[in-house]
């Protein structure tokens, strides 16, 4: 599903942020990438989001090239990539509902479907009741269950966290892996970023680790 060859990022100011990156991720499959603050885990996962080209080699998503993907093929790869952020990015202005509903509006799905959608989306993260809450009023841990939501609704195959617990305490921490782990099990392929080492290690998941750009390690699938 996700395949690197080769791969360098290098920001003209700062040289190689990433260098010679090789793997491959399997449909399904659930990945921690961990690593030291700007070892480059956000710039491989904005890679595979599209946010960024590579400077050389190949970054392949469901078996097509990113690098020779027509201008309009990228709406299309965008929604088949979900992405979490820590900090999640919601319209404060906008309800729970309208800010999840919102990656749907935009594609012009009828009304009726995109309640029907939303609803399950805020159902698989347990925030149903809060559809009508601002995210003002919703607790951290709850925000980043809307910022989960709102890249499930589309579907997409892939789904791309960066650090998605960094501002949770270690319950509502494992709480939201619990829920990445459950998406696993409906084929959804997700590559995780995080520093929580401890959290890594006591889940047992195939971790990949970048060191100053390179990646030193990758324990495989379990
Ligand atoms: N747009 C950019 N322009 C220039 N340099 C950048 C840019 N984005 C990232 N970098 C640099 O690339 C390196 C990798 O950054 P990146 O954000 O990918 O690391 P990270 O592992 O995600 O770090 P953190 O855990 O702190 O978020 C860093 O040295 C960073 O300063």
């Amino acid at each position: 599903m996700i395949r690197f060859q080769n791969v360098f990022k290098r920001y003209p100011e700062r040289g190689d942020a990433l260098s010679a990156i090789d793997f491959e991720i399997q449909t399904g499959e659930m990945v921690f990438l961990t690593g030291h603050s700007g070892a480059g885990k956000s710039t491989l996962l904005r890679l595979i989001g599209l946010l960024e080209r590579p400077s050389r080699g190949q970054v392949l998503v469901n078996g097509r090239n990113l690098g020779t993907l027509p201008r309009r093929d990228i709406p299309h790869h965008r929604r088949q990539v979900g992405m979490i952020f820590q900090d999640h990015r919601l319209l404060s202005d906008r309800t729970v509902f309208d800010n999840v509903a919102l990656p749907l509006v935009v594609t012009g799905i009828h009304s009726k479907e995109i309640e029907r959608r939303v609803r399950a989306a805020l159902d698989q993260v347990g925030l149903l009741a809060r559809a009508r809450a601002t995210p003002l009023a919703l607790s951290g841990g709850e925000q980043q269950r809307v910022g989960i939501a709102r890249a499930l609704v589309g579907r997409p195959p892939v789904l791309l966290a960066d650090e998605p617990t960094g501002n949770l305490d270690p319950d509502l921490s494992r709480e939201i892996f619990e829920l990445f782990e459950r998406f696993k099990y409906v084929g959804v392929t997700l590559l995780i970023a995080t520093h929580d080492f401890e959290l890594v290690n006591s889940r047992q998941h195939r971790t990949l680790t970048l060191d100053a750009g390179r990646l030193v390690s990758d324990t495989g699938a379990w």
